[in-house]
C-alpha cells in the first residue's frame, strides 16, 4: 500500500507537487497518468525517499522509505535516469544489490529470468538497448520480491513484445495480491493495463477513480446514428434524459438510449437507419477533456482552442 498525505515539493520558485494526497492500494494495477511536467517522477521518487517532500508525507506500507529496515524486500522500484555501472554486466549488477540487501543469489537468476534477460545477463549493461535496459530495471525492482512495485515509465523504449510482457507482468504482480503503481503518459497502454487511475496536472490531483469511471466522467457512450428521414427520427427519440445532437444533416449523436432501443423504434415507424454505431470515449479523449488546461506545454492553436 502507498498513502500519500498532503505531498508537496517545491524546487525554488517551482512547484513540482502542490499537495497530493491518494492512496494505491494492493489487488489492482493503479496507473499514473499526467502530462509532462505533472510531478509524476517527482512523487514517485519522494515514495521512495530519494527526494525529501516540502510538506506532507508519503508511506510505503505503512512507513516512510528510510524506516524501514529492508526496503528492498517492501518495494521496489524502476525509475528514471538509473545509475548503472557500464562495465558490470546485468548478472553481476544484480548480484552486487542482492548481496547488499542479504537476498540469495538464487533470486538473481529468477528475476534475469523473469525479466526475460537470461541470455544477455553476462554482457555488460554499457552496451544495452533501451528496452533491455528497462527490463533490467524491472529486474532489478523485484529482485527483493517486494509486496510494493513502482514502476515509472515502464514501457518506454520497450517493442511490442515488451509493451505486452509490462502488461502481463504488472497485472501478474498484481493478482498476486501486491500494490502496483506505474506512470505513462501512453493513454491506451494505460488503458488496457491499469484498472485504477491516479491523474495529475501541474502536481494537483485530478482524479482518482477506476479507468471505467474516468472514461465514463469524460462523457461516456454516445450512439451514431445515420438515417435519411433524421429529423423525424429526433422528434421520435427525444424523451426526458435523451439528448439528440447533429453536426450533420442526416447524422444524429444520441446519449441516453441504447443502439437497441433506438433501431427498435425507428424501425416501428418505418424509418430507414444506414447506420448505428456505439461510440466509447477513448481514454487519450478523456485524458485530454480532463488535461487541456492543466499541461504545461501546450501549441499555439490548443491555447487559441
Ligand atoms: N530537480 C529539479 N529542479 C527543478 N525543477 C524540477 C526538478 N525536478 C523536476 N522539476 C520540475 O518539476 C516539474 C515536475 O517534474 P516531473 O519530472 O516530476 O514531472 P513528470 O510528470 O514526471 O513529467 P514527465 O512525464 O515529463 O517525466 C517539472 O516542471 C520539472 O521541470
Amino acid at each position: 500500500m502507498i498513502e500519500v498525505q498532503h505531498l508537496a515539493k517545491r524546487y525554488g520558485e517551482k512547484t513540482a507537487v502542490a499537495d497530493l494526497t491518494f492512496t494505491v492500494r494492493p489487488g489492482v494495477v493503479t496507473g499514473f497518468l499526467g502530462p509532462n511536467g505533472a510531478g509524476k517522477s517527482t512523487t514517485m521518487r519522494m515514495i521512495m525517499g530519494l527526494d525529501r517532500p516540502t510538506s506532507g508525507t508519503a508511506l510505503v506500507n505503512g512507513k516512510r522509505y528510510a524506516e524501514h529496515r529492508a526496503p528492498l524486500r517492501e518495494v521496489g522500484a524502476l525509475l528514471e535516469a538509473r545509475a548503472l555501472h557500464p562495465g558490470r554486466t546485468a548478472r553481476a549488477h544484480l548480484a552486487s544489490l542482492a548481496a547488499t540487501a542479504g537476498l540469495p543469489a538464487s533470486r538473481v537468476e529468477e528475476v534475469l529470468d523473469l525479466a526475460g534477460i537470461t541470455s544477455v545477463a553476462d554482457r555488460r549493461v554499457g552496451g544495452f538497448s533501451l528496452g533491455m535496459g528497462q527490463r533490467l530495471g524491472v529486474a532489478t525492482a523485484l529482485l527483493g520480491d517486494p509486496a510494493t512495485v513502482v514502476l515509472d515509465e515502464p514501457v518506454n523504449g520497450l517493442d511490442p513484445d515488451g509493451v505486452l510482457w509490462i502488461r502481463t507482468l504488472t497485472r501478474r504482480l498484481a493478482a498476486e495480491g501486491r500494490t502496483v503503481f506505474l506512470s505513462s503518459h501512453l493513454m491506451s497502454e494505460m488503458a488496457q493495463t491499469a484498472e485504477h487511475l491516479i491523474v495529475v496536472g501541474r502536481g494537483r490531483l485530478l482524479s482518482d477513480s477506476s479507468t471505467a469511471a474516468f472514461i465514463e466522467h469524460a462523457g461516456g457512450e454516445s450512439v451514431r446514428v445515420r438515417s435519411p428521414r433524421a429529423t423525424e427520427l429526433t422528434g421520435l427519440l427525444a424523451a426526458d434524459g435523451v439528448t439528440v445532437t447533429s453536426a450533420q444533416t442526416g447524422l444524429l449523436d444520441v446519449r441516453g438510449l441504447d443502439a437497441a432501443t433506438i433501431g427498435d423504434r425507428a424501425l416501428a415507424a418505418g424509418i430507414a437507419v444506414h447506420e448505428l454505431t456505439v461510440v466509447r470515449p477513448s481514454l487519450e479523449d478523456a485524458f485530454m477533456t480532463l488535461t487541456r488546461d492543466e499541461r504545461e506545454y501546450r501549441t499555439d492553436e490548443e491555447i487559441a482552442a
